[in-house]
């Protein structure tokens, strides 16, 4: 079932163009990798498929919908979770504060009742399925290790439930065993119908997707 369809995207900053006519579909249930050099464009991409920036030409549709016409809030905090390289964890918090802090902002933005006490259920839940013990969930995020805030990252994405889980090189900053691990929940999220898209220079990262996106550096000759 396809979940998100970019039709002849392109970007420019300015005169400065950054991606040309990309068109590409993609189902849940499966893991894309985007790749391509370092200035290919692939962090922008991602922030046009996150509602954090528009496209100067082409459509994105998520579930059917033409994204510019949806409040990009609510398609933030229901529609897809993003995961980043360095985490973005909020560090004076705890793990299981930080996916608490999402489902409030979550529940706002979509106009839904906050239910503390079952937001804190579910977000001890989460970590849980993602393998941290229930003292790793009550400690601060700089008391845990990389793997580990990065399994806080994925659980945060997943607090309310989107279809599309955006990564910006999610593997980035780990070493080689903690790589399989994220890329071995990954794999489940896909499993559970989930669409996971994401960008990479790692080729075993690439390696491990359903099907591979290569975007090319646009010529300015
Ligand atoms: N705010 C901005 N203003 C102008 N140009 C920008 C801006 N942000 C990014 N760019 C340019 O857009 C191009 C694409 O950047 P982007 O970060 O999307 O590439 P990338 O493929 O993700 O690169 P990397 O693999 O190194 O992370 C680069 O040439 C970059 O300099």
């Amino acid at each position: 079932m396809e979940v998100m369809k970019l039709e002849n995207l392109s970007f420019s900053y300015g005169e400065h163009s950054i991606l040309k006519g990309i068109s590409c579909t993609f189902d849940a249930g499966k893991i894309y990798a985007i790749v391509g050099k370092s200035g290919a464009g692939k962090t922008t991409l991602l922030s046009l498929m996150s509602g954090l920036a528009e496209p100067t030409e082409g459509t994105i549709f998520c579930n059917g919908k033409e994204m510019k016409l949806e409040d990009k809030y609510e398609y933030r905090s229901r529609s897809i979770g993003v995961i980043f390289q360095d985490f973005n964890l909020l560090t004076k918090l705890t793990a299981v504060e930080n996916v608490e802090l999402s489902m409030e902002i979550s529940a706002e933005n979509s106009h839904k009742k906050i239910d503390r006490q079952a937001n804190r259920d579910s977000a001890y839940g989460l970590l849980a399925e993602m393998g941290l013990r229930r003292d790793e969930a009550d400690r601060r995020i700089l008391k845990l290790s990389g793997g580990q805030q990065q399994r806080v990252a994925i659980a945060r994405a997943l607090s309310y439930g989107p279809d599309i889980i955006l990564a910006d090189e999610p593997t980035g900053n780990l070493d080689e065993e903690t790589q399989r691990e994220i890329m071995g929940i990954f794999r489940d999220l896909a499993k559970n119908g989930k669409c996971v898209i994401i960008v990479t220079h790692s080729s075993y990262v690439a390696e491990c997707a359903d099907e591979k996106i290569e975007l090319k550096t646009v010529n300015h000759s």
